[in-house]
């Protein structure tokens, strides 16, 4: 394809996602109807779809409106080729009319806020309490790419061994400070999945902030673990590398189907851990040493991962958590041992579901010490992520409601 036909096939799949459909069903359908697109006509066009998401309030406001072309037009614009691609010569999407070309030269910086950074106007108020100075440097990257992060897997090998893997394929790494893991790559990320050094579990990818928390969230050799909300299994590697492969380490999601490729994932990393079913859940007393909660949210502070959750959130989706965290809380709570700990973890940016969360589970549970706190964001080189860290009281648990 050329640039501008995958140019044209971005526009054209946008608009459903604009209208509500899930950007991967979307590509996915396209791909597989589409076979004179290669692997590289679908990574650029998967590239231009998510470019345009990330970006698809100002975008739309260059390109003269909420659609696939207006993002696509001001998208190319932006890059300077505008000229080139809209040719309407073969596939080429249409060159601009005088009235688009007009709106594509127009000052973002006399936009409204919410258009010129790229979030839902609604959470204007929530966004800037929570980050006060650095809200226009977090709100400026989350319009951007997210960089590819991998873990080294300690289970398996050390970070020299791994770099030096991953520049067999190609794959060039450098550390990165926020996790003591952590490896980001600077070259061929596409690459990563299917390279030796993810095949024989060397490397998981995982956003660096997302290892700082599993890192960080209390875990040791020889404890007793649960990973409450695990989910793909993500956080649960890590905690099982924390662990050096020594103690109990569980995972429970009230979605189990969530967590079907961790048998499959722990395999690969040489990592033991034991699924709960329902029963062995609800059977579980408090006897954990750590439970980490890595608890459903907004996803705010992941947004330029999944840039549709930024559009598709409404304020009746943001009020729904704040409950739901705090139910979550309190349920882990009774999984952990007198004088055990308790993390509680979100992608999210918003007070109400982070700082807010856990003042009220320390107001709820008088007798537990609150051992602290850390907000992450792209300042600090990840994703934006809250953990707060518990001990719960020594002396016998109160028993479960
Ligand atoms: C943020 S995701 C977890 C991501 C995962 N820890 C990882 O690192 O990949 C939150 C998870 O919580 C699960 N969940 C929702 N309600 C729950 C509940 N009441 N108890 C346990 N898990 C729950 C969801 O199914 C979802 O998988």
């Amino acid at each position: 394809m050329t640039p501008g036909a995958r140019l044209s096939a971005a526009m054209e799949l946008l608009d459903p996602i604009l209208a509500g459909e899930p950007a991967e069903r979307v590509l996915t359908r396209w791909a597989r109807g589409s076979r004179f697109a290669g692997s590289k006509d679908r990574a650029a066009v998967r590239d231009l779809v998510f470019d345009g998401l990330r970006r698809r309030r100002s975008l739309g406001w260059l390109g003269g409106g909420d659609t696939g072309r207006a993002i696509g037009l001001a998208l190319a614009a932006a890059e300077g080729s505008l000229d080139r691609l809209c040719t309407g010569d073969g596939y080429d999407p249409d060159p601009p009319t005088p009235a688009e070309r007009a709106r594509l030269i127009g000052d973002l910086a006399r936009a409204p806020e919410g258009v010129r950074l790229d979030f839902p106007d609604f959470l204007g108020p929530a966004l800037h309490a929570a980050l006060g100075a650095d809200f226009g440097e977090v709100l400026e990257a989350m319009r951007h790419r997210a960089p590819v992060d991998l873990r080294v897997n300690t289970l398996r090998t050390n970070a020299d061994a791994a770099t030096v893997v991953l520049a067999r394929d190609g794959i060039r790494v450098a550390s990165q400070p926020l996790a003591g893991h952590a490896l980001r790559v600077l070259e061929n990320p596409r690459a990563v999945a299917a390279s030796r050094a993810y095949s024989q579990g060397m490397v998981e990818l995982q956003d660096v902030s997302s290892q700082y928390v599993a890192e960080t969230a209390g875990a040791e050799p020889g404890m007793t673990v649960l990973d409450y909300c695990a989910g793909g299994g993500g956080k649960t590697l890590a905690l099982a590398a924390a662990m050096k492969g020594r103690g109990r380490l569980m995972a429970w999601d009230a979605n189990p189907r969530r967590m079907a490729d961790l048998p499959d994932r722990a395999r690969r990393a040489g990592a033991e851990v034991l699924i709960l079913s329902e029963r062995d859940h609800a059977a579980l007393g408090p006897v954990c040493d750590l439970v980490l909660v890595d608890a459903p949210c907004s996803g705010t502070g992941a947004w330029r991962r999944k840039p549709e959750g930024k559009w598709r959130l409404t304020p009746e989706e943001v009020a729904s958590y704040p409950p739901l965290q705090d139910a979550i809380l309190d349920e882990a709570a009774t999984r952990a041992r007198p004088g055990g700990l308790l993390t509680y973890a979100t992608c999210s940016l918003l007070r109400a579901e982070n700082e807010e969360r856990a003042e009220a589970f320390a107001a709820r549970h008088p007798g537990w010490l609150v051992l602290g706190d850390r907000r992450l964001s792209p300042v600090d080189g990840g994703d934006g992520f809250y953990m707060a860290r518990f001990r719960a009281p020594e002396g016998t648990p109160a028993p479960r409601s």
